[in-house]
C-alpha cells in the first residue's frame, strides 16, 4: 500500500472539522504511507438553517451530499457523528468503523444557573431535539422550551444573547471543541436519556475497497460498536429518523448489555421508558426487540403523531 491518499468529505462546521481532523491524525499515526486530505463541503442541512429540522424531514439532510461524493469518486470516507447516522446507506456505501465513543450524556450550558431544576418558572430553555424537549418538559412542565438550531457556536451565540435562559447541548460536541468551561452540568442518562449513538464518530465509505477497509479498521472501537449498534437497533425498530423523540442508551456490563429506551411525547404528556439485557453480541436483536415492546405499549401511536404533525 504505498502512498496510498484518502479524501474525507466533511461538513464546514467547527465540530464536524474536529470529527474529521480526528481520523485523520489518527489515520496518518497509524499509517505512515497514507495521507489524508480534507474536501469540506456544504449540506442541505447547513443551508435550511431556520427551519425546525423535525419539519424538513431530517434524515440524512446532513449526509447526502457527503454520499453522493463518494459514490462520485470524489472522496473515500466520511466521518459522521452518529446519531445523524440514518439506519440505512445508498448501494455500495457502508459504515464500517465506530470510534471509541466521547462522553455521551446531554450537558446542561447557562450562564446563570446550574441545573435544570434551579431555573425559575417560565424560564427559556433552548434545545433542537424533540428528545430532550420531551424529556425536560415532562420532569419541569413549568419551563419553556423553545427550538435552538445552528452549529455549537450558534447555539452559545444566541444563549449569550439572551434570547434562552439556558441551552441543552451534547457534552461530546463542547468537549472536543475545548468548550467544557461552558457545561454547567452534566444530565445523568436517568434525567435525559441520550440519543442512539450520542458521542460516537463513525466512517462511512465506499464498501468495494477492500484496502480501504482495511486501513481503516484499527479505529474501530469494539465496545462502542456493540453499544451503538444496539442502540441504532432500537431506533430502526421504531422506524426513527434523526429528529424523533426517541432516546436509546446501552452500557456494557461484562459480556451483557443493558439497553435503556424512551419514547415521548414532544410535550412531555406522556414518556414510555423499557429496558432490556442481554448477551452483548445480541444487541441487534435485543434492539428490535426493545423497539417492539415500546411500539406496543404506545409508541406506535406517539410516532405516528409526531410524524403527521
Ligand atoms: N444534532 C447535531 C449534533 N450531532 C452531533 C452532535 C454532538 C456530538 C455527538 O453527539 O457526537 C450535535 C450537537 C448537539 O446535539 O449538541
Amino acid at each position: 500500500m504505498a502512498n496510498r491518499i484518502i479524501r474525507i468529505a466533511t461538513r464546514k462546521s467547527l465540530l464536524a472539522l474536529w470529527q474529521a481532523h480526528y481520523v485523520k491524525d489518527r489515520l496518518e499515526a497509524l499509517h505512515h504511507d497514507v495521507t489524508v486530505e480534507l474536501v469540506p463541503m456544504t449540506t442541505q442541512g447547513d443551508v435550511l438553517l431556520d427551519t425546525p429540522l423535525s419539519k424538513i424531514g431530517g434524515k440524512g439532510l446532513f449526509i447526502k451530499e457527503l454520499e453522493q461524493a463518494m459514490l462520485d469518486g470524489r472522496a473515500d470516507i466520511a466521518v459522521h457523528s452518529m446519531k445523524d447516522v440514518p439506519v440505512e446507506f445508498p448501494e455500495g456505501l457502508g459504515l464500517t468503523v465506530i470510534c471509541e465513543r466521547e462522553d455521551p450524556r446531554d450537558a446542561f450550558v447557562s450562564n446563570h444557573y446550574k441545573t435544570l431544576a434551579e431555573l425559575p418558572a417560565g424560564a427559556v430553555v433552548g434545545t433542537a431535539s424533540l428528545r430532550r424537549e420531551c424529556q425536560i418538559r415532562a420532569r419541569y412542565p413549568e419551563l419553556q422550551v423553545k427550538t435552538l438550531r445552528g452549529n455549537v457556536q450558534t447555539r452559545l451565540r444566541k444563549l449569550d444573547d439572551g434570547e434562552y435562559d439556558a441551552i441543552i447541548l451534547a457534552a461530546a460536541g463542547l468537549k472536543r471543541l475545548e468548550l467544557d468551561e461552558r457545561i454547567a452540568g452534566l444530565l445523568s442518562p436517568e434525567d435525559s436519556l441520550p440519543a442512539n449513538g450520542q458521542g460516537a464518530v463513525g466512517i462511512e465509505c465506499r464498501l468495494d475497497d477492500a484496502e480501504l477497509l482495511e486501513l481503516l479498521a484499527p479505529l474501530n472501537d469494539r465496545d462502542t460498536r456493540l453499544r451503538v449498534e444496539a442502540e441504532r437497533a432500537m431506533n430502526h425498530g421504531l422506524q426513527g429518523g434523526c429528529q424523533v423523540p426517541i432516546g436509546s442508551y446501552a452500557l456494557l456490563e461484562g459480556d451483557q448489555i443493558w439497553l435503556r429506551g424512551l419514547v415521548g411525547r414532544p410535550d412531555g404528556s406522556e414518556v414510555l421508558y423499557d429496558e432490556i439485557r442481554g448477551p452483548a453480541d445480541q444487541g441487534q436483536a435485543l434492539g428490535a426487540e426493545l423497539a417492539k415492546r415500546l411500539l406496543a405499549a404506545g409508541a406506535d401511536k406517539i410516532l405516528a403523531e409526531v410524524y403527521s404533525s
